[in-house]
C-alpha cells in the first residue's frame, strides 16, 4: 500500500504566474500553509526550471506541469534533461507513445522523477471532445488512457475528480490520482469544465489536488489554502 499523505501535502499550489518574483513573493505569504508547488507553461517559459530547482533546495516539492507531446525520441531525451531538476512529478500528454518514451526517460535517469499521465483536461466537457474527433465521452477516454497508463508503468495519473472513482478502479491503490479543476464551494469555476471540491476530491480518493486561480487570486492566499487543507483533512 502506498505511504499515507499528510492533508497539508495533498495540496498543490499552481504557480500560474508571469515572473519568478511573483511567483516567490506568493510562496513567501502562503508560508507552511502548502509545501507543493506546481510549475506550468507560463512560469516555465520564464524562468520557472531555475526556481523549481531552488524551490527543491529549500525542500518544498516541486510538480512540473509540462504536459510533454512529441516524437518518442524527444520526450524521451526531454525527461532526461528534466530528471536532475530534482521534481516530484512531471506530466506527458497520456498517448501510448508518448507515455512509453517518458517512461523509458524516467528510467535511463535513474531518478525519483514521478511521470503523471494526463488524460482529458479538465476543461473538457463531452463536446470538446466531440469537437476534437473523439468519438468516446470524456468519461470512457479517460479510463481508456488510465488503463494504457497502468500496462505502461506511468506512476500516475492526471484527470478530474469527477473520475476519481472509476480510474481507481483502473489503475488500482499504488498509483497516483492528481486532479486540478478543483474548485471550493462558491469559488469562480473560470474555464474549467469538470469542477469538484478539495472535501469531494478526497472523498473520491484523489491523492494530490491542484488548485490555482481560488489561492493565486485571493487576498490572502494563506488563509484560502489553510482552508482548503482543513476541508481535505475532514473529508479523509
Ligand atoms: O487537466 C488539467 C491539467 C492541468 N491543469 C492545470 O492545473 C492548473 C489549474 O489552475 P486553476 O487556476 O485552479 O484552474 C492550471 O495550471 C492548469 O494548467 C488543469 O487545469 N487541468
Amino acid at each position: 500500500m502506498p505511504e499515507p499523505i499528510s492533508p497539508r501535502d495533498r495540496l498543490i499550489v499552481a504557480l500560474d504566474m508571469a515572473t519568478t518574483d511573483e511567483a516567490e513573493r506568493l510562496i513567501e505569504r502562503i508560508g507552511d500553509a502548502a509545501s507543493f508547488y506546481k510549475i506550468g507553461y507560463r512560469l516555465g517559459y520564464a524562468g520557472g526550471l531555475g526556481l523549481a530547482e531552488r524551490l527543491v533546495r529549500g525542500g518544498r516539492k516541486v510538480f512540473l506541469d509540462l504536459k510533454l507531446h512529441d516524437i518518442g525520441n524527444t520526450v524521451e531525451e526531454g525527461v532526461q534533461s528534466l530528471a536532475g531538476i530534482g521534481a516530484t512529478f512531471l506530466t506527458v500528454h497520456a498517448y501510448p507513445q508518448t507515455m512509453r518514451a517518458a517512461a523509458s526517460g524516467r528510467d535511463k535517469a535513474g531518478s525519483g522523477l514521478k511521470i503523471l499521465g494526463v488524460t482529458v483536461l479538465t476543461s473538457y466537457d463531452d463536446a470538446d471532445a466531440r469537437e476534437a474527433g473523439y468519438a468516446l465521452s470524456v468519461a470512457d477516454l479517460v479510463a481508456v488512457r488510465a488503463a494504457a497508463a497502468k500496462a505502461i508503468g506511468i506512476d500516475g495519473i492526471v484527470c478530474s475528480a469527477a473520475e476519481a472513482a472509476q480510474v481507481r478502479a483502473v489503475i488500482g491503490p499504488d498509483r497516483l490520482i492528481v486532479t486540478p479543476g478543483i474548485r471550493p464551494a462558491g469559488a469562480e469555476i473560470g474555464d474549467q469544465k469538470r469542477v469538484v471540491t478539495p472535501a469531494e476530491a478526497m472523498r473520491a480518493g484523489v491523492d494530490h489536488v491542484v488548485v490555482g486561480r481560488p489561492i493565486t487570486g485571493a487576498g490572502d492566499p494563506r488563509d484560502v489554502a489553510r482552508r482548503i487543507v482543513d476541508e481535505m483533512a475532514a473529508a479523509l
